[in-house]
């Protein structure tokens, strides 16, 4: 229920937010730390209207345009992109609002196609399919909200298991259609105070990067490194497929992202990871593992616009500009990962990106400068681990066809 006292709150942070200079969950959390005092309402009403005006931020701006103030955005969003009664609002208005509003609320929705999809044109002009058929059906899957996936740690539990008691404790949990450890669960419960999720038996994970994990196909007794390990959301799976055996190194130059993946690590009951900061991708104790690893999975900084659904406020921090700086890196890591893979070896490409240009483009160049990798279709992968999915040779998930994030990933073999 939207009230007067939280107007100020949700202004403050919509200005904060359309400087696109920050995470919008990171400025989120920042507002609320600096005002505890705001209730558990409070805070789902300001985050609900200021993650809308992201959504919607192409339609908002363009009603409130020219002059988009953070107070405009707000009533624009309220009146527009929020499931607030109009009467209710009204009643939050100042008078000269009023008029303003009714005026808003009138105009004809501006129809160009970067307005109706909610995707900037640079991001339209880079898609794969980017007619206004295919772009319309996306953007409109970008808008829906992310459903709550976990992944069950198959060291710990079976799916089954995992399952029947996150139903006897009153959630509604139902198998995710593709992953066979994954588990949908309806709503947005909180989970970090559940059993099963303080004992390492579930980690949330969208789908897409279930499947993502799959394709690394990690086994028990190998040497398979996590080269952009993050906070570990793919190296937990990865280390829980190994049953805990072998070698799996998590490299990222983050330490930070890195030492987010400690605590979970101990959760998971895995102890046979070793999380490695690294200056870059061409540090010296990469070397030393040169030829020697059996899975590399490359999961690429990349724009992200595959996660638009959670962080939509991407598509306004990114920029062509970006991408472009984003693929010079991919490439480099790539190519530097790829020295890691034996003969025989695996070596995974993924992205959470949607464009062509951060995905195949890169894979494709890699292939030509390395005739000693070949492609391993992933549509066969996945028919082999009896998962109904064929995306073609390389994994490419859409959030409206799939339901998941966007991802892509190759699967690559370094000839015998
Ligand atoms: C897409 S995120 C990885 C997410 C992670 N795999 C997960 O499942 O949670 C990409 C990661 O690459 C890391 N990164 C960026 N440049 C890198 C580099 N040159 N070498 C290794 N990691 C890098 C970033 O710090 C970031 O954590």
């Amino acid at each position: 229920m939207i009230t007067q006292h939280q107007l100020p709150h949700i202004e403050a942070v919509i200005g904060r937010l359309v400087r696109f200079d920050r995470p919008a969950d990171a400025v989120l959390s920042g507002y609320f730390r600096e005002n505890p005092k705001l209730g558990s309402n409070d805070r789902h009403e300001i985050a609900e209207t200021a993650f809308a005006c992201l959504r919607h931020y192409g339609r908002v701006s363009a009603l409130v345009a020219p002059k988009r103030t953070p107070r405009r955005l707000m009533l624009a969003t309220l009146a527009c992109a929020r499931d607030i009664n109009p009467e209710v609002l009204d009643r939050l208005l100042q008078d000269n609002e009023r008029q303003w509003l009714d005026g808003v609320r009138a105009a004809p929705q501006p129809d160009t196609l970067s307005v109706e999809s909610e995707l900037p044109d640079w991001v339209i002009e880079r898609l794969a399919d980017p007619s206004p058929d295919a772009v319309r059906a996306l953007g409109a899957g970008l808008m829906q909200p992310a459903p709550l996936d976990l992944r069950v740690n198959t060291l710990k539990m079976k799916r089954d298991a995992a399952l029947a008691a996150l139903r006897d404790s009153g959630l509604a949990a139902e198998p995710t259609p593709y992953s066979p450890i994954g588990i949908r669960l309806a709503g947005k419960p909180a989970l970090n105070k559940h059993p099963l999720f303080l004992d390492g038996a579930i980690e949330v994970q969208d789908e897409g990067s279930q499947l993502l994990g799959i394709l690394v196909g990690a086994r028990r007794g190998e040497m398979v490194v996590d080269f952009c390990a993050g906070a570990g959301g793919k190296t937990l799976l990865l280390g829980a497929m190994m049953a805990s055996s072998g070698r799996l190194y998590a490299f990222d130059i983050s330490e930070k992202r890195l030492s987010n993946l400690k605590p979970r690590l101990a959760r998971s009951g895995l102890s046979n990871v070793t999380p490695q900061l690294i200056t870059n991708e061409n540090d010296t104790r990469i070397k030393r593992l040169a030829g020697k690893i059996d899975r590399v999975l490359v999961d690429a900084p990349c724009s992200g616009l595959g996660t638009l659904r959670r962080n939509p406020d991407l598509k306004y921090r990114q920029s062509a500009k970006s991408v472009a700086e984003l693929n010079d890196i991919q490439a480099s890591i790539l190519a530097s990962a790829a020295r890691l893979v034996k003969a025989g070896g695996r070596l995974v490409y993924a992205t959470c990106s949607l464009l062509p240009q951060e995905n195949r483009a890169i894979v494709d160049a890699f292939l030509a400068a390395h005739p000693e990798f070949e492609l391993l279709p992933a549509n066969q992968l996945l028919a082999e681990q009896k998962i109904a999915l064929d995306t073609g040779d390389c994994l490419e998930l859409q959030p409206h066809l799939h339901n998941t994030d966007g991802f892509f990933a190759a699967v690559l073999v370094r000839k015998a």
